[in-house]
């Protein structure tokens, strides 16, 4: 039998709180949420904070790469958020009448969000960056891809989900675990870091994600 790799090891070792992140009322609530539910708007407003801290970080991601076919591979993520990312809150900011929070406007679950991404980005560990970005794109992998197809009315909606399952997001996703294995597989030294900075990007994934439900 093959043994669990790194990152299962990692998933294995924090199932409670992926579990609790799996259950997440956004989750639950996303495919019946529409343009006017409040929850959706206050959420679109801070995931558009976060795709511009989220390109900051994969941009220093990319300088980080010790290789050009990883520098490749997060150029082209770097290009699915500025292109297809911005372009989505662009249409959905314009129809719904939304706009980017003013400075000093985010709640404390979102910021802390952004700022660890800023320090993961800024303190230049290739694997840190991997990790942070990892813990959130499998939670919205794993989210998005249980949601029955055409399950979301709403075209904002659809459109978001659609952009979290598609090919390329779930194979950026699995190419973020299978690099981590490595790299934690190369460096066993490395390894707990790296759990535990994917375990504290989830605990904050929860609070970003609850912000949106505080009025
Ligand atoms: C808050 C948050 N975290 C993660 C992801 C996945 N890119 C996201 N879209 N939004």
């Amino acid at each position: 039998m093959t043994e669990p790799s790194f990152t299962d090891r990692a998933l294995a070792a924090d199932a409670a709180l992926w579990d609790t992140a799996f259950a997440h009322r956004f989750a639950r609530d996303l495919p019946v949420m529409d343009g006017a539910t409040p929850a959706f708007r206050r959420y679109l407003v801070y995931e558009y904070a976060l795709v511009l801290e989220a390109i900051d970080l994969v941009a220093r991601a990319v300088a980080a790469a010790p290789t050009i076919p990883e520098k490749r591979w997060l150029a082209d993520a770097l290009g699915g958020l500025v292109h297809a990312q911005l372009a989505y809150f662009d249409a959905a900011f314009a129809r719904l009448g939304l706009a980017p929070a003013r400075p000093g406007t985010l709640p404390v679950g979102v910021s802390a969000c952004l700022a660890a991404m800023r320090r993961a980005g800024a303190g230049g560990d290739y694997g840190e960056m991997l990790a942070v970005m990892f813990a959130g794109e499998w939670l919205y992998w794993t989210w998005c891809s249980a949601i029955p197809a055409g399950a979301a009315a709403d075209p904002e909606v659809a459109a978001w989900i659609a952009l979290h399952t598609d090919e390329a997001f779930r194979d950026h996703a699995l190419w973020l675990k299978a690099l981590l294995d490595d790299i934690a597989g190369t460096d066993p030294d490395a390894a707990p870091h790296l759990a535990e900075t994917i375990a504290s990007t989830l605990r904050r994934e929860l609070a970003f994600h609850d912000a949106a439900f505080a009025a």
